[in-house]
């Protein structure tokens, strides 16, 4: 109802106990705050909030349009309304190093367990293209040094996320992971690895927790769960795929629109009102007035 009852400082404590166990959680993106609560009672680990679905959702390309106020809002509209640890995407951290330290004061006040920070360039773009750039080894240090400085909670995430490997090869990418690390990272998401051995390698030149990003059409091969566990992952991000599903099946719905003028035979499909009704907690809401949740809804 409302919102979460867990306080954000209670939600990274326990998110990190649970990465210190070393077993593999699941955080699906959420497109919107009613998504979060769909991820949470189907039993995930966790939430990712995606820069590539907020961009998409305001109509605009993922490539560091949005500002840290917008994001910053919408990751705390999302984060409120689970129980789970929220993980947002900071992009390049929306400025100069002196800009990442304030980025990360913003999103602990917004209740996010934890962002990530990556080493492109400006204007960035998403980590499976081609084409991409990144800064000089110095420069994304200090992203990482001024994000672990301005942080006020220890327990907060700070995650770097790496995109050289796409432009300088595996090595590259070990090399910059073990620095970020040095640097003050908590944890590492090595962008745009080929293969299963590629994470593998990256895990075994660091001891902090390793994020997979499992995005469609991509540049990686989409493994199983029970794939990266094996290989001593830590997280997987499915980061667009539920924005996909959901625009997928409402280009769908206008077709048949279109078709057959009524949406009857696709009822099927849709989230009926009963289960919507019992994921905003309908009923929860009679403790302030019981004139709220008297009725019933046929199935
Ligand atoms: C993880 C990611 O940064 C995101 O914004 O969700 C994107 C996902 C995508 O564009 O598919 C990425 O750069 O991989
Ligand atoms: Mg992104």
């Amino acid at each position: 109802m409302l919102y979460a009852k867990t306080t954000p400082e209670e939600k990274r404590r326990i998110f990190r106990d649970r990465l210190a166990t070393g077993e593999l959680l699941r955080f699906p993106g959420a497109f919107n705050p009613l998504s979060a609560r769909l991820i949470e009672q189907k039993g995930f680990d966790g939430v990712y909030i995606s820069g590539a679905v907020l961009s998409a959702d305001l109509g605009l390309p993922d490539i560091g349009l949005t500002t840290l106020t917008e994001v910053a809002g919408r990751a705390k509209q999302i984060a409120r309304m689970t129980e789970l640890p929220a993980l947002v995407d900071a992009d390049t951290g929306f400025g100069e190093p002196m800009n990442v330290a304030r980025t990360i004061q913003e999103l602990e006040d917004a209740g996010l367990a934890g962002m990530h920070i990556e080493d492109q360039v400006n204007p960035k773009r998403c980590g499976h293209l081609d084409g991409k750039q990144v800064v000089d080894e110095s420069t994304a240090l200090k992203r990482i040094r001024s994000a672990a400085d301005a942080r006020r909670d220890d327990n907060f995430l700070i995650m770097a996320r790496t995109d050289i490997r796409a432009v300088d090869g595996l090595d590259a990418a070990i090399d910059r992971a073990k620095k970020l690390v040095d640097a003050g990272a908590d944890a590492i998401f090595p962008e745009a690895m080929r293969d299963l051995s590629e994470f593998e390698a990256v895990r075994n030149a660091v001891d902090v927790p390793i994020l997979a990003n499992m995005t469609e059409f991509g540049k990686s091969e989409l493994f199983t769960s029970a794939q990266l566990a094996d290989v001593g992952i830590n997280i997987v991000i499915w980061p667009v795929s539920l924005l996909r599903t959901a625009m997928g099946a409402a280009g769908r719905a206008l077709d048949t629109l279109n078709d057959e003028g009524s949406l009857t035979s696709k009822l099927d499909e849709m989230q009926h009102r009963a289960d919507l009704y019992e994921l905003v907690d309908y009923e929860g809401y009679n403790q302030f007035d019981t004139s709220v949740f008297n009725f019933t809804v046929a199935r």
